[in-house]
């Protein structure tokens, strides 16, 4: 590691060789004159230094590549996601807030502290809670909201579908959960790390942002021969069977491609989050048969009802042998499966308090979905809106659309191609 990485200042008299590999242009021998380097100043800003993924940090997920990490990273057991007010007035200064983020982000995630101290007369610029401990897999992923596009004019950069979700039957959202213009999701095997990162990113930008709402989760993630299996829900059933797996599966359900988005988009996601308070007390006087009619699935095993699995198929059309549906079509999975939208679900349960007024539970899911258009979300809710059985055990609190970057480059920055006409 170079010292001005220690450091985590450029060094004014920064070489030109160090220029190169901090703007992603490496040693290619491009001529560059002062005119030239001028240039690449003006676009990165002077004090924006590129870091590097340590290859050698344990328990550690890449930053950079063609998708942001925190998507299909296999889910990791906490979250601490921040949805945050934008407070600078030109886009140039939300730039430079995406430039002081990404160098900072790539530190976070290699488990390393933001900058090492070298004055003790001033306050530490790390927080400090996260000593001690490796990356833990930390994922930092960002995304823009629709109100971000509202306080700034980016032209035809907006997204035709990044708006508001439209009301739900039995939403009860408010707005203290909802919305934002910019989130972060912090997600970490640590629920300290998760905070950590979001305390040092907000606080790196102080004056320029405010915390709008933020929600703490976690998972139980069980352990079989070394292999993390499916975590339970607070209704202790097994949560995120039916995802898509694999590079091609998410390109068709959660990554946007050229022709689907705009270009700043390509390789993003749309990142729909949910707070749904759970009731709990209701559930537990619940039966287990009638607890399984809700979800169609096995408690237990995780199977489909009539399974033994938790992979077998999910066929909502078998029927018995009195020509009757085996899964209930009020069911959850059979409402969510009958229609054609596919999406990523990587919900996390969360526990906050007593909710004042009826003294229950303040727990529930934040539930989070990625998807190329939140069109997706809207197909399959208003599938489970009408009749889920579910729905008797459960309300809407917060809603959320947040469009994610594609995946940075080394040498670029957060969400560039979002300010590249600047
Ligand atoms: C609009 C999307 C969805 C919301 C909101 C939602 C809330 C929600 N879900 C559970 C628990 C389970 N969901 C399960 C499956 C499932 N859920 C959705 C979508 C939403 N869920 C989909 C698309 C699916 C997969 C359907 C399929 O193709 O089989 C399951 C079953 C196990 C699994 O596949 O993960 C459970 C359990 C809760 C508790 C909840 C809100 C609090
Ligand atoms: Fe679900």
């Amino acid at each position: 590691m170079t010292e001005e990485k220690k450091n985590g200042v450029m060094d004014k008299k920064v070489s030109r060789r160090n220029m190169l590999k901090m703007t992603g242009i490496g040693a290619a021998g491009i001529a560059i004159g002062a005119s030239g380097m001028g240039g690449i100043l003006s676009t990165f800003g002077k004090d924006f230094v590129a870091e590097d993924d340590d290859s050698t940090a344990k328990n550690k997920v890449n930053f950079y590549g063609k998708n942001q990490p925190g998507i299909t990273t296999p889910a990791q057991s906490n979250i601490y996601f921040a949805s945050l007010t934008v407070l600078v007035k030109t886009k140039e200064e939300l730039q430079k807030l995406f430039k002081d983020w990404t160098p900072a982000a790539v530190k976070l995630m290699n488990g390393e502290k933001i900058a090492a101290q070298t004055n003790d007369m001033v306050p530490p610029p790390d927080t400090g809670e996260a000593k001690g401990m490796d990356a833990q897999n930390l994922t930092l992923t960002f995304g823009v909201g629709p109100s971000l596009f509202k306080k700034f004019d980016f032209g035809d950069k907006k997204p035709a579908e990044l708006k508001n979700l439209p009301h739900f039957p039995k939403d009860q959202i408010e707005e203290n959960y909802s919305h934002g213009d910019i989130c972060i999701q912090a997600c970490a095997d640590d629920a300290q790390v998760a905070f950590h990162a979001i305390r040092n990113l907000v606080r790196i930008a102080s004056g320029r942002v405010t915390m709008k709402w933020s929600q703490a989760g976690f998972n139980a993630v069980p352990m079989t021969d070394g292999k993390p299996g499916t975590p339970r829900n607070l209704f202790a059933f097994k949560d995120g069977t039916e995802n898509p797996r694999g590079q091609a599966d998410a390109d068709k359900v959660v990554f946007a491609q050229s022709s689907e988005t705009k270009s700043w988009l390509v390789g993003g996601s749309y990142l729909i989050a949910r707070r749904i308070q759970m009731h709990l007390e209701t559930w537990d006087r619940t039966a287990l048969d009638e607890q399984e009619a809700t979800f169609g699935r096995h408690r237990d095993s995780g199977a489909p009802i009539g399974k033994t699995g938790e992979f077998d198929a999910m066929e909502i059309d078998r029927k018995d042998e009195k020509g009757e549906l085996v899964v209930p079509d009020t069911s959850h999975v059979f409402l969510a499966k009958s229609v054609k939208s596919r999406l990523l679900r990587r919900s996390f349960s969360y526990a906050s308090g007593v909710i004042d007024s009826t003294g229950a539970h303040d727990a529930g899911l934040l539930f989070i979905s990625f998807q190329k258009d939140p069109k997706q979300f809207i197909e399959i809710q208003n599938s489970l809106g009408r009749m889920d059985k579910m729905n008797e055990y459960i309300t809407h609190r917060g809603s959320a659309v947040f469009a994610c970057f594609p995946g940075v480059k080394k040498g670029s920055f957060i969400g560039e191609a979002l300010f590249s006409t600047l």
